[in-house]
């Protein structure tokens, strides 16, 4: 985990990949918040991050699951720049992680029924979350999305739509509100 914070920090001098000022908290605010979305589901193999950025939250995963038999994670990212850092960082740390350059809606279905987990950080608000990984979720992926103060909000706007089975684990750092756990989505007017 050193060696990939280390590249960040060399990376954000040039590159800036998160947001300015983050990397002085970087443990707490990026690690930590990462870190904390493996107890929800601690025996997942298969990982799928959506709009992963910097690596967060699936780099970071993929480090801790660097030594279980069968640990795989996908990091879906559009952005060129972040992505050259993310195969850097894969190759810097040796995590079991493999960088899709790409549109979100044009490489998420090949995972289909092939992950345990998909997650997404800062990547849009649910109701439009929900039509990125519905067919991963119909299939039996979990989603996991760690999420801010407007949480309620975004709830609510998605019932209009979306009928959905989800949890909401607390958040072990005050990075985040909450942690979306949904396990069922469906379109109300596709029923
Ligand atoms: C706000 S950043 C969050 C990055 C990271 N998940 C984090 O928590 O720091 C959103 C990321 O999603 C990527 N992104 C947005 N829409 C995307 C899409 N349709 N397909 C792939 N990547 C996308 C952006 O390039 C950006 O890196």
């Amino acid at each position: 985990m050193r060696a990939y914070v280390h590249e960040l920090q060399r990376w954000q001098a040039v590159k800036n990949l998160v947001g300015p000022g983050t990397l002085d908290d970087v443990w707490r605010r990026h690690i930590a918040d990462s870190a904390q979305l493996l107890r929800v589901q601690p025996s997942a193999r298969r990982w799928l991050d959506l709009g992963s950025g910097a690596g967060l939250p699936g780099l970071v995963i993929a480090i801790l699951l660097a030594d279980t038999a069968g640990a795989a994670v996908h990091l879906v990212e559009s952005n060129g720049r972040k992505c050259a850092f993310l195969r850097a960082a894969v190759r810097a740390t040796g995590a079991p992680a493999t960088v899709h350059e790409g549109r979100i809606e044009d490489v998420a279905h090949q995972f289909v029924g092939r992950i345990d987990v998909v997650t997404a950080r800062a990547l849009a608000p649910v109701v439009r979350l929900l039509p990125m990984v519905k067919d991963l979720l119909r299939t039996g992926s979990v989603g996991i999305f760690p999420k801010g103060q407007d949480l309620d909000v975004e709830l609510t706007e998605a019932a209009k739509s979306w009928r959905i089975v989800a949890d909401i684990a607390p958040s072990l750092t005050d990075a985040d509100a909450g942690i979306l756990i949904v396990s069922e989505a469906r379109e109300l007017d596709r029923e």
